[in-house]
């Protein structure tokens, strides 16, 4: 028998994701979604589409959720942790609201949920909140008691995140020639979003500085970069850079791209690069499209030989991170002693998002936080 591991007080917990299409016919209803009220160019929309349409209209990402849900549910059950598990996503089918109608119905009474975002931002943290107060304004307005919704800390420094991007970028390294492999550089990526948005990510207002999103990606570069090299013994040069900038050309976004920087390393004699996207979760279509199909071309035009390292997917050690934070959280509800696991210098994140954390351009009501309406 293995350990009984407590999640009192919850009851169940919820897996919220972007969600994506599943089939041509899904493309332009699902890029409506992500974008309503968002002020993206139509110019950018029939572009992100074209990468869709290149794929057969579907992105990987829901199926990669429903590997993360297996691995999650296996651990689990393998380590006496008693805690069914569920799948919302804010963009596409299973919607957010369906699933969370469903865990009511179905009684759940205290919910915790995990994103697929591991690092504070406006994007990465305060949407899915706002998007869970939009959830439970629908099943109030349907006359449902409503559940208590809790969010898991930032997980970008616990070992189950890190790790296995380390092993991905020590494969990566060794599929590169030879000649070329102990001379390449490292370049970690991460959306790009609005420097005024990084500006201002993470709990401000006294309760830090802000710019988060930054120091966050930082750290786990640096941290993945020191492995490496504790690994491979020799120090590859690294630096964090960015993809899928979207928005209107005069709006500053966080630089420099991805596509621009392999140009500057190659300019520079750089012999091979190894692209790491430590800013997401799954290889989903921002990392097929970007990194896979459009950088990759950009270095065969340049004869820059590079390799794309894997996310962290349903990585085993990801689930048992997962579970990790569910009885970290469950503790601390409980007034009880807890020992949050985070590599590096930065420390464990706050359990609950402050007042004001990663704030919005609309002042819009957030869940799962302590700015939330809900109790
Ligand atoms: C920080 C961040 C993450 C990482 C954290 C997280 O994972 O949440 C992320 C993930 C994702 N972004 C995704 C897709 C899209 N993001 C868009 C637009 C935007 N993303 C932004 C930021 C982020 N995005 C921002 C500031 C915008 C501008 C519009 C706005 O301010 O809201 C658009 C609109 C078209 C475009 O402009 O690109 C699409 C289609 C998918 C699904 C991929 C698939 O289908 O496999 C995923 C996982
Ligand atoms: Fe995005």
């Amino acid at each position: 028998m293995p350990d009984v591991l407590d999640a009192t007080p919850y009851d169940a917990l919820l897996l919220l994701s972007f969600g994506g299409p599943e089939g041509p016919e899904d493309v332009v209803p699902f890029l409506e979604n992500v974008t309503r009220g968002r002020g993206i160019p139509k110019e950018r929309l029939k572009e992100v589409g074209q990468h869709y349409f290149l794929f057969g209209g579907v992105s990987p990402i829901n199926d990669q959720n429903r590997a993360l849900l297996e691995a999650l549910r296996k651990d689990f059950a393998e380590h006496g942790l008693d805690l069914p598990v569920y799948w919302g996503n804010r963009n596409w089918a299973p919607y957010l609201t369906d699933t969370l109608r469903e865990m009511v119905v179905d009684g759940r009474r205290r919910i915790l949920v995990l994103a697929t975002s591991a690092y504070a931002s406006y994007s990465g943290c305060r949407q899915y909140r706002e998007n869970l107060a939009d959830a439970l304004a629908a099943l109030q307005g349907e006359g449902l008691e409503l559940p208590r919704v809790d969010k898991l800390r930032h997980y970008f420094n616990h070992p189950g995140f890190v790790e296995p991007m380390v092993d991905g970028v020590v494969a990566s390294l060794a599929e590169l020639p030879e000649d070329v492999r102990e001379g390449a550089h490292l370049a970690f990526t991460t959306h790009s979003i609005p420097t005024a948005s990084a500006d201002t990510s993470g709990p401000v207002a006294g309760h830090g500085d802000g710019g988060a999103y930054v120091r966050q990606h930082l750290e786990v570069a640096r941290l993945v970069a020191e492995a490496v090299r504790e690994r491979t013994g020799v120090e590859h040069p690294w630096q964090l850079v960015y993809q899928s900038r979207s928005g209107a050309a005069h709006i500053p976004w966080l630089e420099p791209d991805i596509c621009d920087h392999l140009e500057e390393r190659h300019a520079a004699g750089v012999p091979a690069v190894v692209m790491a996207p430590i800013g997401f979760v799954s290889d989903h279509m921002e990392v097929l499209y970007d990194l896979d199909t459009e950088a990759t071309a950009r270095a065969r035009e340049l004869g820059l030989p590079v390799r794309r390292s894997a996310t962290v997917g349903a990585d085993p050690r990801f689930a048992a991170a997962v579970r990790d934070l569910v009885v970290e959280r469950s503790a601390v509800e409980r007034g009880q002693d807890a020992t949050p696991c985070a590599l590096g210098a930065l420390g464990p994140s706050h359990q609950v998002c402050p007042v004001g954390c990663c704030p919005a351009r609309a002042d819009r009501p957030a869940a799962a936080g302590a700015d939330s309406p809900y109790a």
